[in-house]
């Protein structure tokens, strides 16, 4: 029985690190009628598993039954809050972190919940900020840069030990049991996807960005023999898979996934998708040069251009990789929301990022006298290097809490500017910069990145961003639009101008930019290898 196009809906899940957002959207206008969250009950396991087997450093694990468990609450909440009959709802779409890696038996039973492999590292899910795979990035890169590999140029030049290949790697070289177990290698993206569907496709976009999906071709058998000869099977083994197209329906809702979700069984489930490339729709942002910074625990810069170039540094040229017919870019700083709260977290319970910003909006630009390096979740763009770390120059007996706290965000900012910047050089001009994401509840981070850039930025007009982008795409996958596009039309949604540049405040960020571009080049391009020593004596001294 077709569904009035009145009053038909859709609901988008957005899954970030720390919980799971769900969004019921009106089809008609985007109109975003209820929502609910999730925490995961495992939130990040970084310094253990839950039997308390103690992780190494740089590691970042996740349970996979917190992810079906947003289905089975937050959407269930979110319908109950928009009061809408489940009956109205033509479709659901979902967005995740990446690149967040499940190793599944060949049904998609996650290696972990197999209670022979409950205390294994490597049979949980690897999240997005697993950096302990960067030994075996740095030898992909090697190698691929040694051979040629026609590949690497999509990638700026650098393959991030947050990828499919580097971590897929690492599993087999650490705990070749649990690889050979792995019958799929499978992003969160798409695994969710199976959990709704019964049916496992493989996302366009995070197959182009983060599994070397480029032309059609996966890097070949010789480059992963030359790697590791146990690892020539890899992508024939445990990665290749029918290939789904942004905004497309991957299948349809199971009777299982109805039941926990509350939804009808038989509609329309999108194809897989990622919470950074999923926004642009959301804040109707498809068009050439219109960059959208997703900003939370990380920052990912998105945008589409009609022209491929090669960009130093950036994660990836996908074709098709964020909408159909234009090539999708994207660049990112691993650690943007991350380095604040982890401030906040130590300084202790009577700080908070409120009381911080209300202090720190007090001060000129310069005033504190610090300058800060972001790097303390290593640098993903336009080094990729995840062996970096963080930085802060100027501190003295008179610094204060507040005086860091704005240092870092400053950070971040001209870390988001040195990405821009690289942009425009290459050919591919950021001519209008759109902030989504958590972070646009501080308006005082947003006019910092307004006077670091120089250049007015507009903002989503979701606080929900992602999760209507995975909503406007379940729309197209229902059929109520014939695109994304159409549909990103009618339902997006940004407020263009939202903050604009102070001119004193951009002359006085142009010179400490100067210097933040000079400590950039000092440590990260290898004038002075200190942070990687210091990792170095760090791995000893913990081993
Ligand atoms: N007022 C604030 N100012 C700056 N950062 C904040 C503020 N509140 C939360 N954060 C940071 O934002 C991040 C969460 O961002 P959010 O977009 O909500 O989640 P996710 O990145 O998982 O999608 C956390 O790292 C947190 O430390
Ligand atoms: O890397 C990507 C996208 O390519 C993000 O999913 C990852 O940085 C995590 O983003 P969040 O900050 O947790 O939303």
């Amino acid at each position: 029985m077709p569904v009035d196009p009145t009053v038909a809906c859709v609901v988008g899940v957005d899954y970030g690190t720390l919980s799971g957002r769900a969004v019921v959207v009106r089809v008609a206008d985007g109109a975003e009628l209820g929502s609910a969250v999730h925490d995961y009950s495992h939130a990040v396991l970084a310094e253990s598993l839950p039997d308390g087997t103690p992780l190494a450093h740089d590691w970042a694990l996740q349970v996979p039954s917190d992810y079906v468990d947003v289905l089975k609450t937050a959407v269930p909440a979110a319908l109950a809050a928009a009061g809408v009959d489940p009956a109205h709802v033509i479709g659901i779409g979902t967005d995740f972190t990446a690149c967040t890696m499940v190793p599944t038996l060949a049904d998609g039973t996650p290696l972990n919940e197999l209670p022979e492999w409950s205390n294994r590292p490597h049979a949980y899910v690897k999240l997005w900020k697993h950096h302990a795979a960067q030994p075996q990035a740095d030898r992909i890169n090697e190698l691929a840069a040694k051979r040629g590999e026609p590949w690497l140029a999509r990638y700026g030049g650098l393959i991030s030990s947050e990828w499919e290949f580097a971590k897929g790697l690492q599993l087999l070289e650490e705990d070749p049991e649990a690889y050979a177990a792995t019958a799929r290698w499978v992003e969160a993206a798409d695994w969710i996807i199976w959990q709704l569907t019964g049916t496992y496709v493989r996302n366009a976009c995070t197959a182009g960005y983060k599994g070397i999906l480029q032309d059609g071709a996966y890097p070949s058998r010789e480059f992963l023999a030359a790697l590791n000869p146990a690892f020539v099977n890899f992508v024939a083994d445990k990665l290749e898979q029918p290939i789904g197209r942004l905004g497309d329906a991957a299948g349809t809702l199971t009777a299982e996934a109805a039941r926990w979700t509350g939804l009808t069984e038989g509609i329309a489930v999108a194809v897989g998708n990622v919470d950074a490339h999923v926004t642009s729709a959301a804040a109707a942002a498809l068009d050439p040069g219109q960059m959208v910074a997703i900003m939370g625990t990380s920052t990912c810069h998105v945008m589409n251009s009609d022209e491929l170039h090669e960009v130093p540094g950036m994660c990836g040229v996908v074709d098709g990789g964020i909408v159909a017919g234009l090539w999708g870019y994207e660049a990112g700083q691993s650690g943007v929301g991350d380095i604040f709260g982890h401030y906040v977290d130590n300084l202790g319970a009577e700080w908070t990022h409120e009381r911080l910003t209300e202090l720190a909006a007090g001060q000129r630009p310069g005033e504190h006298g610090l300058i800060a390096l972001d790097w303390h979740n290593g640098n993903r763009s336009v080094l990729v290097d995840h062996e970096l770390s963080g930085l802060l120059v100027g501190e003295t007996l008179a610094t204060k809490p507040e005086d860091i706290y704005r240092a870092l965000i400053e950070a971040t900012a001209f870390g988001t500017r040195k990405i821009v910047e690289t942009f425009t050089a290459a050919g591919v001009p950021v001519r209008e910069f759109i902030a989504a994401g958590g972070l646009l509840k501080n308006s005082l981070l947003m006019q910092i990145y307004a006077d670091v850039l120089n250049m007015p930025l507009s903002a989503i007009g979701s606080d929900q961003g992602p999760a209507l982008g995975s909503a406007i795409h379940a729309a197209a996958a229902a059929g109520a639009y014939p695109d994304v596009r159409t549909a990103a039309a009618a339902m997006g949604s940004v407020t263009p101008n939202a903050y604009l540049p102070d001119p004193e405040a951009a002359a006085i960020y142009d010179e400490l930019y100067a210097e933040y571009s000079t400590l950039h080049d000092y440590f990260g391009r290898g004038a002075n290898k200190v942070m990687r020593r210091l990792r170095a004596i760090q791995r000893k001294a913990s081993a």
